[in-house]
């Protein structure tokens, strides 16, 4: 199985990721530094999270025009599977290549702590592993998770069921409408999320929920029991 992380100056949730994919799979994933034009072949790209270009502009912008994610944007449109978790979430938003923004949380506070998040679709590639409605817990850790979409946007994402995930707490965490915490593109091959599953893979984590992405992702899932 072949996964490849994107490696962008700021980052800092990388080596998180590298260790999440390689404990999943057996194997260290490939890394692509931002300047490269091409990706190696991959079941599976990952943009973890951090500080891409100190968020300078907006989080994601300066990122999002990289050389590397002009080689992401043609995987992706191959129907490879492309994951973007917080950071990575808000470089795919700024590279267009998911629908609406991630601004800054209501609060105005850089927000970490462990949500509760409801799996709204378990029928997409990054989620079979999970059930319609199951309850999982997951790290955040961001000051831009604030997701937002217009009126038309926001329809389509109903609609079209590319709400994956929801946070199921009293108060979200950060302000996003509709309380979205991750979306899938229309195509379903392309997954940003503001949580961090790659926290929660070993019971030495204190949880391994996060687990079952990346097992869908790359095919390896058995559904969890709800
Ligand atoms: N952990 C992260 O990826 C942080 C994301 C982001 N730059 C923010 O603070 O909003």
């Amino acid at each position: 199985m072949n996964t490849t992380v994107v490696l962008l100056p700021g980052l800092n949730r990388d080596r998180d990721m590298i260790a999440a994919l390689k404990t999943i799979t057996g194997k260290a994933p490939a890394t692509v530094w931002q300047t490269e034009t091409a990706l190696p072949k991959s079941d599976l790209v990952v943009i973890p999270g951090g500080f891409s270009f100190g968020d300078y502009l907006r989080a994601g912008a300066i990122a999002a025009r990289s050389p590397v994610m002009r080689a992401v944007a043609e995987a992706a449109a191959k129907g490879v599977p492309v994951l973007g978790v917080c950071n990575g979430f808000q470089i795919l938003c700024e590279a267009g290549l998911l629908p609406g923004a991630l601004m800054r949380n209501t609060t105005l506070r850089f927000v970490c702590r462990e949500v509760k998040l409801e799996v709204v679709n378990a029928r997409t590639r990054f989620s079979s592993g999970y059930a319609n409605g199951q309850v999982i817990r997951c790290p955040v850790a961001h000051h831009d998770g604030n997701y937002f979409a217009d009126e038309t946007t926001l329809q389509q994402l109903i609609d079209g069921d590319q709400i994956v995930f929801r946070y199921a707490e009293a108060t979200n965490p950060n302000g996003a409408i509709n309380d979205i915490a991750g979306i899938v593109n229309a195509a379903g091959n392309v997954l940003g999320m503001m949580p961090h599953p790659e926290n929660l893979i070993e019971p030495e984590h204190g949880g391994t929920d996060g687990r079952a992405i990346f097992e869908s992702a790359l095919g390896m899932a058995g559904r969890i029991a709800a």
